[in-house]
């Protein structure tokens, strides 16, 4: 059994890989990156490594690097570092889990693979299984993202006696819009004993109302902050004003999403609200345009997600 750990709660930010101008990973401004997650987004917990961290980009060397610079950068300030260790190759990625363990991660994570793919549930909890079994001691979670990955099989169907065949097993990323998949796997989930993370961020009312546990998304690294007002809402049952709050994430998400958004305009938006300098993205990807940046950055602006003091709870004119 994985140490049991406190269960990861509340808001995870999956961090962008900052990079340099010529494409190398900016290992410098990591330590920065932390503290402005925990000082100004009031967010202590990340997912390394995964979509948003252009992990599937990086080479196995990188990605031990990345994750190592991040734990060690994290330790005493984030609550849990979670890494994502999924890879086409079994073996990477149990090297990779295995490598999270020595340097002392929170937890790893795993998507299915997604070139030749599993195409039953008993062949994705083996693959699964054999990369959790290297890393004996540290909790798993699943990294359920069928549109990026294209296995379709439905989370529920996963989860469904799963500690039996890892007993690692702690909670699942749940990145789909699929809410009877995911109510059915909260339903399944008596003991309440799996965090069981939502991780479509213009919908996080609707996985709080289905009873996610906790968030994990790109948008934390910069809307943190405004999201985790959303949750206080909702945990004082005020949900009206939680409404307010995810209307006001979904305006800006919605306009980022019909100018063209993914990893590459996440990197540019961090750039300008963090000012840490995220750098380029690295082919496939290409470089978020000029009129990309300036749009978000007005968006940003008219909705006072650039400077957060001033804004009255409760008034949706504040970001309206
Ligand atoms: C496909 C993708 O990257 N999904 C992210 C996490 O899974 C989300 O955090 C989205 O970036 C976010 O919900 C905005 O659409
Ligand atoms: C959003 C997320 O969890 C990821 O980038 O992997």
């Amino acid at each position: 059994m994985a140490s049991p750990k406190k269960k990861l709660q509340g808001l995870v930010a999956a961090t962008i890989t900052p990079m340099t101008e010529n494409g190398e990973i900016n290992f410098s401004v990591i330590g920065q990156y932390v503290d402005y997650l925990v000082k100004e987004q009031g967010v202590k917990n990340i997912f390394v490594n995964g979509t948003t961290g252009e992990g599937l980009s990086l080479s196995i060397s990188e990605r031990r690097r990345v994750a190592e610079e991040w734990v060690t950068q994290g330790r005493n300030k984030l609550d849990q570092v979670v890494i994502h260790v999924g890879a086409l190759s079994l073996k990477e990625s149990q090297e990779l889990a295995q490598h999270a363990a020595e340097i002392g991660a929170d937890g790893i994570a795993v998507i299915a693979p997604f070139f030749l793919k599993p195409w039953n549930k008993d062949v994705l909890i083996n693959f699964l299984q054999e990369v959790a079994a290297t890393a004996p001691a540290l909790p798993f979670y699943y990294y359920h993202i069928p549109a990026l990955t294209g296995v379709k099989i439905r989370a529920e169907e996963l989860l469904d006696g799963i500690q039996d065949k890892i007993p690692t097993f702690q909670g699942l990323k749940f990145s789909d819009t699929d809410l009877l998949d995911f109510g059915q796997c909260v339903d399944q989930n008596h003991q309440r004993q799996f965090a069981l993370l939502f991780g479509v961020d213009e919908q996080l009312l609707s996985g709080l109302v289905m009873g996610a546990t906790g968030a994990v998304g790109s948008t934390y690294n910069y809307l943190g902050k405004k999201t985790n007002q959303m949750l206080e809402a909702f945990e004082r049952k005020d949900f009206s004003l939680a409404l307010n709050y995810q209307f006001c994430i979904q305006r800006f998400i919605n306009f980022v999403v019909k100018l063209g958004f993914g990893v590459s305009q996440t990197k540019a938006i961090m750039t300008i609200v963090s000012g840490i300098p995220m750098g380029p993205p690295r082919l496939p990807l290409q470089r978020a345009t000029r009129e990309f940046t300036d749009h978000a950055e007005a968006k940003l602006k008219s909705l006072n997600f650039l400077s957060f003091a001033g804004l009255k709870d409760g008034h949706l004119e504040a970001c309206g």
